[in-house]
């Protein structure tokens, strides 16, 4: 794919994003990956369900734009360190939903485990529902070298994984392409707002 393309499968994700309530307020960023070297990424502080083609640069895999003049998300680490950790990921999408964002403020431990869910499914590498998806929350952190810096023994300890949480933050998740990434989020969020329903109710 050439660079417009991508380019319009992050604009097209940013529609149904925002459409869906999952990218409000100008929260998100979104990317895809260009080359070996190079991933392409939404700008700081555009409205995502109104991307044009300008709003999107190319950085390196060290997160650095080449694009002087355009100012890179606050978060580009957060996505070219998981370029760098597996070749294979052509997308990432990060999302701030009502859902993720309450579900992980609620749970007190580092991470949620999803079982016997059969949308399950819907992560790549799961073909049962008799699996376990283990989702991690970091605490938010401002400075985002240092929360990189917790992602990544996470990742390198835990190959199988397909998304994390930031508490009282949002989502991150990936895959090989757009259209996989964007179904894990919609799976995501099916599954962070079934553990928010069961909770409601045992809790009463
Ligand atoms: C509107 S607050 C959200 C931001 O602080 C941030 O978390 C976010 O997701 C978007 O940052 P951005 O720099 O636009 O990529
Ligand atoms: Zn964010």
């Amino acid at each position: 794919m050439n660079r417009q393309q991508l380019a319009q499968e992050i604009i097209d994700a940013g529609r149904f994003l925002y459409g869906r309530g999952w990218s409000p307020a100008t929260s998100s960023n979104y990317s895809t990956r260009i080359s070996a070297n190079e991933a392409l990424l939404t700008v700081s502080g555009k409205h995502k369900g109104q991307l044009g083609p300008d709003d999107v640069l190319a950085t390196d895999m060290d997160g650095n734009s080449l694009e002087p003049g355009k100012k890179p998300s606050a978060e580009t680490l957060l996505h070219t360190q998981l370029y760098r950790w597996k070749p294979e990921i052509g997308a990432v999408l990060h999302t701030h939903s009502v859902n993720a964002t309450v579900l992980s403020r609620l749970t007190l431990a580092d991470s949620l485990v999803f079982a016997d869910y059969e949308l399950q499914k819907a992560f790549s590498g799961i073909t049962t529902h008799e699996s376990q998806v283990l989702v991690p929350i970091f605490d938010n952190d401002q400075d985002i070298a240092r929360l990189a810096s917790q992602v990544q023994p996470w990742l390198d300890e835990h190959p199988d994984c397909v998304g994390y949480l930031i508490r009282g933050h949002g989502l991150y998740t990936w895959g090989p392409r757009m259209s996989d990434v964007l179904r894990q989020v919609e799976a995501f969020e099916f599954l962070f707002e079934c553990e928010l329903k069961t909770l409601s109710i045992t809790r009463r």
